[in-house]
């Protein structure tokens, strides 16, 4: 599986300890940074990563923002983007078994990093369980096409 990852300023310290923490566990990562702790726009690198998984460079991605708002809201925007702010590991689990969220969003500012790699796990070993909440999931995709 490929991991799309980007961040801005506010994210970039908290992208990186991700990035490390994928690649020990052999997962392939896409970077589409920002590449430090400069001051930068979220809008520009929560679209660049949403891109790169709606064009299928990689299958699922992860921004990273001060609170993970702004760069989840840009990522949203992005035709066939479901991406879901998560502080916890209930609501991460949830965001795939329920919600098939293909970005996870975190807030660098908000969730320390334990917990911010707890998250990342627990979203990326989660599956979505289909059913019902695959009628409810196309609903929510049927919006974008209204
Ligand atoms: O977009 C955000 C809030 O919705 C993020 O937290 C940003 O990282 C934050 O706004 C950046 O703020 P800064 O004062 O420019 O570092």
């Amino acid at each position: 599986m490929k991991i799309g990852l980007g961040s801005d300023h506010g994210g970039y310290e908290l992208k990186e300890k991700i990035k490390s923490h994928l690649t020990e566990k052999g997962i392939e990562v896409v970077d589409y940074g920002t590449d430090s702790t400069d001051s930068v726009d979220y809008p520009d690198y929560g679209r660049k990563t949403a891109e790169g998984v709606v064009s299928g460079e990689c299958e699922r991605a992860i921004v990273c923002c001060g609170t993970g708002i702004g760069i989840s809201i840009a990522a949203n925007k992005v035709e066939g983007i479901r991406c879901a702010l998560c502080s916890e590991t209930y609501s991460a689990r949830m965001a795939m078994e329920h919600n098939n969220s293909n970005m996870l969003s975190l807030g660098a500012r908000v969730t320390g990093i334990d917990l911010a790699l707890e998250i990342v796990d627990v979203w990326l070993k989660a599956k979505f369980e289909g059913g019902r909440h695959e009628r409810r999931v196309d609903k929510i995709m049927e919006i974008e096409r209204a």
